[in-house]
């Protein structure tokens, strides 16, 4: 029977089936330390080991400080959580990146960057953005974290099958717009509860066209259409970013894997049980006015009046009929898993080359890794940012999601390319606009949300 690339997936990792549930294989399992300390503490309890601590890999990321690395972490909590997870990761026999090290960053930044994610297998993490390992065709989603002890111990999950749900995006995005527009395009199609138990499958010369990064930005927010996780059959694209990857396989191995990761994508004929069509030459640059991610106006239109959205609009100071063009900005993040990556630095650059970012707008960017950042510093990216008035910071979640020290004051608001814009998200009573690197970039520049098809170069 016609398969479809998550059927595939599924069906290789089925170990035993029960009441309606799987018991699937888990062949990779990214740590961090904000999810797992009880985690281990439950391995503690009942006295288990890790099963097979060669598929695990652990880095910290959510609460470290993006700044002056070279001293300890300032704020107790933070250290205390990163202490934490480096000593739970030494007693159970797991590889730590340590903070100092040249792989650390944000784990679904990481994980592809080493070739750590790969296609076909089975990955997990005890965080919702798990689904961006998905760009690889890779079955990746989120966990909690009493499912993180049980995959340590015993190297499977019991899972429910999800409903497939297949989004073809058609014809070429034009320029100025990019995966991110695709993703919050999506979302304000389908709304945040829209892809509720699916497993998306991305498909279409749109997608065929993204490089891994938008791939992974895609990938990256399908959750926050409610969906289990988002999925991108292997291609060209795949193996080229994947070869010489320091875990990558190599040699004979390479070659094999490749003929299996060939076989990965849908039938042709295979049957999805929702199928979404969006035109991608019909996108527009968007930017979310509310406090969810399905909150979402393509530029060019205004806000719709509908009460649904009142209390949104009255936390974001918005009304109906406004334009999100010209909504002033005071601050503006570049980085996160959504668009922490190299080519999300060098679409910011090329907006901002040569020019300042406008005055009273404090703008960051936080690459999403070590590897990311020394990258972006070779071609000079860091100069680039730092001459026109942005601070270049140390890998981490960072403005994403505040749990470190960086963070907006009550009413900031921000021009962002991270995930989440709920209410607080980036500091108490902070408001948060979601938009591309290179929208960020352009209204970083103009003091207020602008279309950057009309600033770009
Ligand atoms: C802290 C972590 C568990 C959380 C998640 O699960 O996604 C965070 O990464 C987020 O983006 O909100
Ligand atoms: S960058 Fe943001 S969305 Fe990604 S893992 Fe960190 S907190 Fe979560």
């Amino acid at each position: 029977m016609a398969r479809t690339l998550y059927g595939k997936l599924w069906d290789t990792h089925v170990v035993a089936e029960a009441d309606g549930k799987a018991l699937l294989y888990i062949d990779r399992h990214l740590l961090h330390e904000v999810s797992t300390p009880q985690s281990f503490e439950a391995l503690r309890e009942d006295g288990l080991t890790v099963r097979r601590p060669e598929t695990q890999l652990a880095v910290a990321d959510h609460s470290v400080p993006t700044h002056d690395r070279d001293k300890p972490i300032d704020d107790r909590q933070a250290a205390a959580q990163v202490a934490l997870l480096e000593r739970n990761c030494a007693a159970f026999g797991i590889e730590y990146l340590p903070l100092a090290g040249n792989d650390q960053g944000i784990v679904h930044v990481i994980g592809p960057e080493l070739g750590f994610t790969l296609p076909g297998i089975t990955l997990v993490c005890g965080d919702s953005h798990t689904s961006t390992h998905g760009a690889f065709g890779a079955l990746a989603f989120g966990i909690g974290a009493s499912e993180c002890g049980t995959v340590m111990a015993t190297q499977t999950l019991w899972q429910a099958r999800a409903r497939t749900m297949r989004v073809t995006f058609t014809g070429r995005l034009a320029p100025g717009v990019s995966a991110k527009d695709m993703a919050l395009a999506f979302i304000g199609e389908v709304g945040a509860s829209g892809a509720v138990g699916h497993a998306v499958e991305y498909a279409g010369e749109a997608v065929a066209a993204l490089s891994m990064e938008g791939r992974m930005t895609l990938c990256n927010m399908t959750i926050e259409a409610g969906a289990r996780t988002g999925l991108v059959a292997p291609d060209e694209t795949t193996f080229a970013y994947l070869r010489d990857r320091p875990r990558a396989p190599r040699g004979e191995q390479w070659d094999a894997a490749v003929a299996f990761w060939r076989t990965l994508a849908s039938d042709a004929d295979a049957a999805f049980d929702r199928e979404i069509v969006i035109a991608a030459d019909g996108i527009a640059p968007h930017v979310t006015f509310g406090t969810s991610p399905d909150q979402v106006v393509p530029l060019g239109t205004v806000l719709p009046a509908d009460a649904r959205f009142d209390r949104a609009l009255h936390y974001m100071d918005l009304r109906p009929g406004d334009a999100m063009e010209g909504v002033p900005i005071d601050h503006a993040f570049i980085g996160s898993c959504t668009n922490g990556r190299l080519e999300d630095l060098r679409a910011a650059a090329a907006v901002i080359r040569g020019r300042h970012v406008a005055d009273g707008v404090r703008a960051l960017v936080v690459p999403g890794s070590m590897r990311v950042k020394a990258a972006a510093e070779a071609e000079g990216l860091d100069r680039l940012f730092v001459a026109a008035g942005f601070e270049w910071r140390e890998p981490g979640c960072s403005l994403c999601v505040a749990m470190n020290d960086d963070r907006l004051p009550p009413g900031a608001r921000c021009a962002s390319t991270s995930n989440r814009n709920f209410e607080g998200r980036q500091g108490a009573g902070a408001r948060t606009h979601l938009m591309s690197p290179a929208m960020v970039a352009a209204a970083a520049l103009a003091g207020r949300i602008v279309d950057v098809r009309q600033v770009a170069r």
